[in-house]
């Protein structure tokens, strides 16, 4: 019998009324495992990504994740939205945010424990800003605030880490960092990215998704120019941003 699988999605087709936005797709991902999901805006990728946390109905199909439904499963996962659920301007400190990850832990107690914080010391390093700890977050620069929502889901203690498009305001350079920080954490965990970058992602991850309503790639072989045309309807450059903007 094989490991069970971290996220098992079988045959899934979800939607908001009109034609489907995803249709029967299979996708699954194991433990240890660093997947990249890509594909054109409207896509489908998000709505993958809320079928998979079981915040949408399916029309058809299965999710499984950890083995369970999402509705219980999604305890184990650390979720980084596309855009965070509060605003840049509230008033709280790098810290304080990553300490909102520990508060499912706290089952409802208005303290946070001494080891709520060692837990939160600890992702600020492992996301490698400790040093931002006391700075409010209307004061980090797009890619800080990205590792601080990172902390946060990791602060969770989650058995796998699912990025909507964490790269999105963030520039070439900061995102290799980005990605490369994604690489180490992966020695430890489950991760699942989401991303417009085709090019970009496909360096580092072990695997790539194409997601343009069915899955239209899910391999470890690379992605082709003829994947990559079939995905977006048109070719695209596979272009290499280590090299791109100087
Ligand atoms: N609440 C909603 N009601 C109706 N349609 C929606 C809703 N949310 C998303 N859609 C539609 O579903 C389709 C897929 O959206 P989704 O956000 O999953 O795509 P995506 O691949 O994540 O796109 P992007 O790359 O632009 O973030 C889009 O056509 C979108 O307009």
């Amino acid at each position: 019998m094989t490991a069970e699988a971290v996220i098992d999605v079988q045959g899934a087709t979800a939607g908001f009324g009109g034609p489907p936005v995803i249709e029967d797709v299979d996708f699954r991902v194991e433990a240890g495992e660093f997947v990249g999901i890509v594909g054109p805006n409207g896509g489908g990728k998000t709505t993958l990504l809320r079928v998979i946390l079981g915040l949408m109905p399916l029309r058809a199909g299965r999710v499984r994740l950890f083995g369970e439904p999402p509705g219980r499963g999604r305890r184990r996962v650390g979720y980084v939205p596309q855009y965070p659920r509060f605003s840049r301007d509230f008033p709280v400190s790098v810290r304080q945010l990553v300490l909102t990850g520990r508060l499912g832990a706290t089952r409802g107690l208005l303290r946070y424990t001494g080891e709520d914080h060692a837990i939160a010391d600890q992702a600020l390093r492992e996301v490698e800003i400790a040093g931002l700890a006391g700075r409010p977050i209307a004061a980090l620069s797009g890619g800080e605030l990205q590792r601080a929502l990172i902390a946060r889901a990791l602060a969770t203690d989650p058995g796998v880490l699912l990025l909507d498009e964490p790269t999105a305001n963030i520039d070439p350079r900061v995102e290799h960092d980005f990605f490369e920080l994604l690489r180490a954490l992966n020695r430890r965990i489950t991760i699942i990215v989401v991303t417009h970058d085709i090019g970009f992602v496909s360096q580092y991850v072990g695997r790539v998704a194409c997601l343009n309503r069915t899955l239209v790639h899910h391999g470890t072989e690379a992605l082709t120019p003829a994947v990559v045309e079939q995905l977006y309807g048109h070719p695209v450059r596979l272009i290499d941003h280590q090299h791109g903007h100087g």
